[in-house]
């Protein structure tokens, strides 16, 4: 008796989910869309009722924003990492300004993460029909998208306080990882005042290859760099502790050719920075350089190449106490830099002080995480106010090729690191000095011919020929040195010849 009403009670059980199911359907199909809503709405708060799990809905759009909410967007890189090991429907996307395409979860797909022990699903949803959706112009009727997060209800706390910030952590993290980093330049600053509201930097895709494997310098100057740069990335807590805004300033000095501005796209690369050239004689007055330093995002490197020539920054201040000064002294500093620096007064009106506040003034602390290089060929004319500890934090020299650096880019060039030929090679760069620009000159194939022993033999060329031109240098030096006290001599004899009369 019991077996016959069991099953009968699984009968009417069956047959009313399939009539629920049939009804679900038709109204699914026939009903207008704010009905569907509605009830499914309804149908939501019904299951809720019974339902152990929790949903967390984050959304693409939210209010008026015309903007991708920050969160979605961080979301979804999130699950872009373990989607495609474990989800069945999966979307490519490509985002603008990002140099991946990433796999993510498809609309109504679904993928499980595990956190502390605690399984959690996410799903992609939509609201609103599919149809009327106008790329990102939204209104109530438009598709939506959302993503679901599920939970078990005895997670909440767990999920509230540490995963939802685990999540968003991750994805901005990975957001940064994939974007496509830019190269921006004020050069073209024209247009600013003829369309006053876009952007007074130009930009471009970064795309230097440069690295720190491929700079050549000491190994242990080389680590200590890397060190200071990723220390300084990963201290947002340390600067906020110690009440300092969030950058480090970088002084690249030392002769042409040294890897000054290869070291700042190794810089860049290492941490995933965006570069800001500013190009100091471009910009109006000081009003005009705050306008750029505002529009400066986090995540960058700022800088400034070849500061010494920028503009007279050297000379302001001394300028004004040294007026008594003879004109010879500065007819002699005006040719010095006549040479390096076109019409710079016409140019520009940017001052010593408005550069310090740029580095370091109260508008300096907006966007956070930022670095700026100087780099100059003449540290020792630079005004000591700018290059001080606290605005140029380090200060580095880079500076003839040694055979450590030799090794780096015979390593890079040719694909080798052992050779006969270095000893010879070793010995020729303790004798004389040639720059990392000239040894990866010599060291470059000239033609397809050209194996690693002949670029050997070119350097070990190039060396012999930079000794020799040293040694007829100092020697016309000495010689020029020893000419005035010929005279004197000679004159010393005519004298003495002519005294007796
Ligand atoms: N330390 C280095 N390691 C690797 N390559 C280097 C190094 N220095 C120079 N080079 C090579 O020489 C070329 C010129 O170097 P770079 O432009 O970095 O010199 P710089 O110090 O910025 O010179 P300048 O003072 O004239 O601006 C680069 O393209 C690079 O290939
Ligand atoms: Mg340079």
């Amino acid at each position: 008796m019991a077996a016959i009403t069991m099953a009968e009670m699984w009968t009417t059980v069956g047959s009313s989910i399939a009539s629920f199911m049939f009804v679900w359907t038709i109204i699914r199909q026939y009903c207008p869309h704010e009905v569907r809503l509605y009830l499914e709405k309804s149908m939501q708060r019904l299951m809720s009722f019974f339902n152990p799990y929790i949903h967390v809905n984050i959304h693409e759009f939210t209010g008026t924003r015309l903007n991708r909410s920050e969160a979605y967007g961080a979301v979804e890189a999130y699950l872009s990492t373990n989607s495609s090991k474990s989800a069945k429907r999966l979307k490519l996307e490509m985002e603008k300004d990002s140099k991946k395409i990433v796999l993510t979860i498809d609309e109504y797909g679904k993928v499980t993460d595990e956190f502390q022990a605690a399984e959690i699903s996410w799903a992609l949803r939509a609201t609103g029909s599919p149809q009327q959706s106008m790329g990102y112009r939204q209104n109530s009727e438009q598709e939506r998208r959302y993503y679901q997060l599920t939970f078990h209800k005895r997670y909440r706390e767990m999920i509230a306080e540490s995963y939802l910030e685990h999540v968003i952590k991750k994805g901005k993290e990975i957001r940064v990882k994939n974007r496509q980093r830019k190269l921006y330049t004020n050069g073209v600053t024209d247009r600013f005042w003829v369309y006053p509201k876009q952007s007074m930097w130009a930009d471009v895709q970064f795309e230097h290859p440069a690295t720190f494997d491929s700079v050549a310098m000491e190994p242990e100057k080389k680590q200590e760099i890397i060190e200071d740069l990723l220390n300084f990335s990963q201290s947002k807590d340390f600067y906020a502790r110690i009440g300092k805004a969030w950058k480090r300033g970088y002084l690249l000095y030392g002769p042409p050719g040294t890897g000054k501005s290869t070291m700042i796209a190794a810089m860049a690369n290492l941490l995933n920075y965006d570069v800001y050239d500013l190009e100091l004689t471009a910009v109006k007055d000081n009003t005009e350089l705050k306008k750029l330093l505002i529009e400066i995002t986090g995540k960058s490197i700022i800088v400034i190449e070849d500061i010494d020539c920028s503009l007279d920054l050297t000379g302001q201040r001394k300028k004004k106490k040294t007026e008594k000064e003879t004109d010879d002294k500065n007819e002699q500093e005006k040719k010095e830099t006549k040479s390096k620096v076109p019409n710079e007064e016409s140019l520009s009106k940017v001052t010593l002080s408005g550069l310090l506040n740029f580095i370091d003034g109260l508008w300096s602390a907006c966007g956070g995480e930022r670095i700026i290089v100087f780099t100059t060929n003449y540290v020792e004319k630079l005004d000591p106010a700018l290059i001080r500890r606290g605005r140029m934090d380090k200060h580095i020299e880079l500076s003839y090729c040694t055979f450590e650096g030799f090794k780096v880019l015979a390593k890079n060039y040719l694909l080798v690191e052992a050779h006969p030929s270095f000893e010879t090679i070793e010995r020729l760069m303790e004798e004389t000095k040639i720059t990392p620009a000239d040894v990866a000159e010599a060291l470059m194939p000239k033609s397809r011919s050209e194996d690693a022993e002949k670029c050997l033999s070119n350097l070990i060329q190039a060396l012999e020929e930079a000794k020799k031109e040293a040694a007829m240098k100092k020697a016309e030096e000495e010689s020029r040195e020893k000419e005035p006290a010929k005279d004197d001599s000679l004159l010393q004899d005519k004298k003495d010849t002519e005294e007796p009369q």
